[in-house]
């Protein structure tokens, strides 16, 4: 038997649609193996009555599939579904890990991100890896279709997650087919600047360079309280909002000091607007960790 906690991730980051993401402290998953002649899957935890327990609609069965490693799956979900958290994305990537180490595949942690991408493929009808790559690596990762850059990274931000769903493949039919010149250029820089904000642990950087024109304004229609939530964390000192990843979370980067200010301004804002959420005050962190039982 083996167990793997793999973390919640926070994708795009505003400026990096499919490209960017980062691990997070909390909330995570935690997916347990044995080897089995034929694969089950069971879940419990955040969310769980909406997550397929059969194989072939459930990530963990995906990454299975493509590992050649059938075995018995046990799902705690920490991450709840369709959040914006990458919580697909945490059991595929723990399942990853584990199914590796339980069969002795030999594959590196970047070698898991293609592997792990395809459970991603399944619940969202496309193997985007901007999830799967943190969650198995760490800290903040680039991904490209060249490969995966990662480095470590340790800047405190708040994820707030409204008690209502968007799932992805909803959230990806929104996205835009085409972008100005003008808009391309902006982002080419937001980019940059949140990226090198990442190599000195610069929340001022990263927050400044998370401003995104395509995509992110698209998404926000389909988050009620959005634009008061995003104004309320900017004033109690966020140095960034956006949506995270798909939506309907939402991430602030910060400043340790202003952390619990903004966290509970957010939670406020929605349920000024009726909407219940909760907030994880928490940094950007380790990525997928394998015990052996
Ligand atoms: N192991 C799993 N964990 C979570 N969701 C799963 C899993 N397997 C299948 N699903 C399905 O995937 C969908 C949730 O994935 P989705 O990508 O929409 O949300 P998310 O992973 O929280 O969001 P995001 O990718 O935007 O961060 C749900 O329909 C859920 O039933
Ligand atoms: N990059 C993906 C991530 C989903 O979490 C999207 O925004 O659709």
């Amino acid at each position: 038997m083996l167990t793997v906690r793999a973390p919640a991730t926070s994708a795009n980051l505003g400026s990096g649609f499919d490209v960017f993401g980062v691990a997070l402290g909390t909330p995570a998953d935690v997916v347990r193996v044995e080897r089995a002649p034929e694969t089950r899957i069971s879940v419990i935890g955040a969310g769980s009555q909406y997550i397929p327990e059969d194989p072939n609609q459930n990530t963990v069965g995906a990454v299975a599939d493509a590992l050649d490693a059938p075995a018995h799956i046990k799902i705690d979900k920490g991450v709840r579904p369709s959040s914006g958290l990458g919580s697909s994305a945490a059991s595929a990537a723990a399942a990853a890990v584990a199914l590796n180490a339980l069969y002795d595949r030999g594959l590196s942690r970047e070698e898991l991100v293609p592997v792990a991408a395809e459970g991603e493929a399944l619940v969202s009808g496309e193997a985007h890896a901007d999830n799967v790559a943190p969650s198995l690596l760490g800290g903040f990762t680039i991904v490209t279709d060249d490969g995966v850059t990662q480095v470590d990274a340790s800047i405190p931000v708040v994820a707030c997650l409204p008690e209502m769903s968007v799932s992805t493949r909803d959230a990806r039919g929104v996205v835009p087919d085409s972008a100005t010149l003008e808009d391309v250029v902006d982002t080419v820089g937001n980019a940059a600047t949140l990226a090198v904000g990442m190599t000195r642990d610069d929340p001022a950087l990263v927050g400044r360079g998370m401003e995104d024109a395509i995509v992110t304004p698209e998404r926000t229609a389909l988050i009620d309280g959005y634009a008061q939530v995003r104004d309320a964390a900017l004033e109690a000192g966020a140095t960034g909002v956006t949506v995270s990843g798909a939506g309907p979370g939402i991430l602030a980067v910060c400043h340790r000091r202003d952390q619990a200010a903004i966290a509970s301004t957010m939670i406020d804002t929605f349920d000024a607007v009726g909407i219940e959420s909760r907030a994880y005050q928490t940094r950007i962190g380790e990525g997928a960790t394998l015990y052996r039982d």
